[in-house]
């Protein structure tokens, strides 16, 4: 299968590297001339997944048209905020006979619609492009995945043939791919954790230990079950790949952009102080505004959402802000369950 990877940062990079490897046509498409000069000239991503050489039959082109012209499968790499404008740009190549699968392997939600990304894409493409829509998501560093380390991920489309195309063109030895026909949970559970992920890294900057960790993960993923179920998602799913699965991963790695992004402003940092520093997309910090807003306009409580809410966006001491999570109302923990039972 011929592939267009549109992108060319840390992720869209090492999936194009693993394509290649698996033997498929891979383009890969990068919007400035200079990164592609750049790659072009070391075999390398210098920027964004450095240590990592590109496969020599590897192509590399800043004309999207090109890209896509010979592809019959689409790998959308870029960050989420770039989901619509990009997709947009690449529904005018799209040819509904040749263009078999659109992959999404962005985790966000975007801002102002509150829709997931494989909502935004169907919204941008003709209908007859909905069932080719996959979500790539779980457990998995580019940095990891660039070094063929094992990991897991999971595909999700409505229909099962579409995961299983996906499974098909990305599974490798060291890269494997399970399907799930829950799209909603699968792509929430990869957008919301990476708040979590935020917090833990701004526990850690504050000095706080592993029960702090574990507690926010453990909390952060029943806040997460609990928005998720409330907008479709099957509960199930994030005790998965793509929930706990990816929670642990970005919760706990040094890989981490979200996670190092906490560790900065639990340090001190100011939010775009703890950015720059990053220079890669941290997800959780648009995903968090996001969320809250959807929250509240659906009811659901999510109390570590909204702490990281104050101290990212309204000036909140992190310090405070984990002091306010402890001394909550008392509470079961497992309210939803508990308070429907007679107990
Ligand atoms: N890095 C990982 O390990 C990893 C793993 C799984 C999923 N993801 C997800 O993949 C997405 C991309 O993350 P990343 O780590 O590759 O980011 P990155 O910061 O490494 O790279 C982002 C790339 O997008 C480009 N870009 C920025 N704005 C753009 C725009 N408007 N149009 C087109 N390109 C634009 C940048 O130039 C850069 O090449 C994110 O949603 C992330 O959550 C990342
Ligand atoms: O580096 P992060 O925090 O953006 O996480 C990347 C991936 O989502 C991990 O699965």
């Amino acid at each position: 299968m011929r592939v267009a990877v549109i992108g060319a940062g840390s992720w869209a990079t090492a999936l194009a590297v693993l394509l290649s490897r698996n033997g498929k046509e891979v383009t890969m498409w990068a919007r400035r001339q200079q990164q592609i000069e750049e790659m072009l000239e070391y075999r390398e991503n210098r920027s964004y997944l450095p240590g990592v050489s590109l496969p020599p039959q590897l192509r590399l082109t800043a004309d999207l048209e090109l890209a896509l012209a010979d592809a019959e499968a689409v790998v959308l790499g870029v960050p989420s905020h770039a989901v619509r404008e990009t997709i947009k740009r690449v529904a005018g190549f799209l040819k509904p006979q040749q263009h078999r699968l659109i992959v999404n392997t962005a985790k966000g939600l975007e801002e102002g619609s509150f829709l997931r990304l494989s909502q935004v894409i169907a919204s941008e493409l003709p209908d007859v492009f909905r069932d080719k829509i996959v979500v790539l998501s779980g457990p998995s560093h580019a940095e990891e995945v660039g070094r063929e380390i094992p990991t897991a991920v999971v595909a999700a489309a409505a229909k099962r043939e579409t995961a299983e195309a996906a499974q098909d063109l990305f599974m490798s030895p060291a890269f494997r791919v399970y399907t799930n026909p829950d799209v909603v949970g699968v792509e929430l559970g990869g957008a919301l954790k990476n708040i979590i992920a935020l917090c833990t890294g701004i526990s850690d900057g504050l000095g706080f230990g592993d029960n702090t960790k574990a507690a926010l993960m453990t909390r952060g993923l029943a806040e997460i079950a609990r928005l998720g179920s409330s907008l479709g998602a099957q509960p199930l799913t994030f005790a998965g790949l793509a929930g706990v699965g990816d929670l642990i991963v970005t919760c706990t790695s040094l890989h981490s952009r979200n996670r190092r992004a906490g560790i900065l402003i639990g340090q001190g940092k100011k939010l775009e102080e703890a950015l720059a520093e990053i220079k890669m997309v941290v997800e959780g910090v648009r995903t968090c505004k996001v969320a809250r807003s959807l929250a509240q306009n659906l009811g659901v409580s999510m109390p570590i959402t909204e702490q990281a809410y104050q101290v990212l966006f309204a000036g909140a001491d992190p310090r405070e802000g984990v002091a306010r999570l402890m001394q909550r109302g008392k509470t079961h923990e497992m309210e939803e369950v508990v308070l429907n039972q007679h107990w």
